[in-house]
């Protein structure tokens, strides 16, 4: 069997599903880029490249430097392209505007650099989640700067999304609107090689994902969900669960991915206005994109994620996602409440 590396791939659905040539090179400069910061990671301490800088990112956050190298990594690479308008990005305060060129590129690229910095220095699995978008034609008039308003699109109209986890392997997991391929890097050919055909995610699960140490501030509804899966088989759901929390989501969301599951992080009374952790538009909506292609299911506990109309880049929102049967249990009991 030939190896089909990610390039091949996109070659292939050029040719056979009109994938856009400037979206082709798009994914390809994100892949470059993830091949980089999963050298940076894996370097460790022996680059240098762990602990804390002396900053803070837009949400309050202080940057870890593989946060800020991260980002800086992926800025350089996709910044002289022509295929991208403006980034936006976790570790940024503001989208970042593609300089002086016009026209513009066609998309809009947003990202989490680093997901699951807290787990960069105890050398657990971390990743990068991107999302791809089509900048919206008003925005591009020569004049105009290209503000946060061209980003506010629901991320059922994303093109393209994908993550990178550097873990024991560094994988590329992507869709493109038509099924989840997942990628795995060939260290010694430099490439991403297509090794996951036709990813889907188990309807049903006995595996759920949460961080048990949040729950006297959990609303009703998760009580009661996450209180049945607590009872096995002498609760309402009959059935024994088993439990696992990475705390980096891109790895969390592999392992559901790879083998079902639910992955929750709901809405916290301790600070009521923020409707939770995860970011909406370089966490939630890439995540959600990429599980519905799989066959399962992403809510915010009312509504569909990738439904939501986006009020800021940085907007945090619930997610409850994973395998079908188990979201669309957690959603009910949040519809019915
Ligand atoms: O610290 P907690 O509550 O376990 O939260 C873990 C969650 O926070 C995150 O680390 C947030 O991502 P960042 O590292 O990009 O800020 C998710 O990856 C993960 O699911
Ligand atoms: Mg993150
Ligand atoms: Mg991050």
């Amino acid at each position: 069997m030939p190896r089909v590396t990610l390039s091949r791939y996109l070659i292939e659905q050029t040719r056979s599903h009109n994938t856009p040539a400037d979206l082709r090179f798009l994914i390809e400069v994100v892949a470059r880029a993830c091949k980089e910061i999963s050298h940076t990671v894996s370097k460790g301490a022996l680059g240098g490249v762990l602990g804390s800088t002396e900053t803070e990112n837009v949400q309050g956050e202080v940057q870890k430097k593989l946060d800020v190298m991260s980002n800086e990594i992926l800025l350089e690479a996709n910044e002289w392209g022509g295929h991208l308008a403006a980034m936006a990005s976790e570790e940024m305060d503001s989208a970042y505007q593609i300089p002086g060129r016009y026209p513009k590129g066609a998309y809009l690229l947003v990202f989490d650099p680093l997901d699951g910095s807290s787990n960069i220095d105890v050398n657990v699995s971390v990743g990068t989640i991107f999302s791809v978008l089509r900048c919206p034609s008003q925005h591009f008039s020569q004049n105009d700067s290209l503000g946060e308003a061209a980003f506010l699109q629901p991320g059922s109209r994303q093109v393209a999304a994908g993550y990178a986890i550097y873990g024991p392997q560094t994988m590329l997991m992507l869709t493109l609107g038509d099924g989840v391929k997942g990628f795995t890097l060939d260290r010694e050919l430099g490439s991403f090689v297509l090794t996951h055909d036709a990813i889907r995610v188990p309807e049903t699960t006995h595996e759920f994902a949460i961080n048990m140490s949040n729950q006297r501030h959990w609303q009703a509804p998760v009580q009661r969900y996450v209180g049945e899966l607590l009872a096995g088989t002498e609760g309402a759901l009959g059935k024994n669960y088993n439990m696992r929390w990475i705390a980096s989501m891109v790895a969390d969301v592999h392992r559901i991915l790879t083998r079902g599951g639910i992955f929750m992080y709901p809405r916290d009374s301790r600070e009521p206005a923020k409707p939770g952790k995860l970011r909406l538009m370089y966490e939630a909506n890439p995540m959600a994109f990429i599980i519905e292609q799989a066959g399962g299911a992403a809510t915010n506990g009312e509504q569909r994620i990738l439904d939501i109309v986006p009020q800021s880049l940085h907007q945090r929102v619930a997610v409850f996602l994973g395998s079908k049967e188990e979201v669309e249990r957690v959603t009910q009991y949040h519809q019915t409440a």
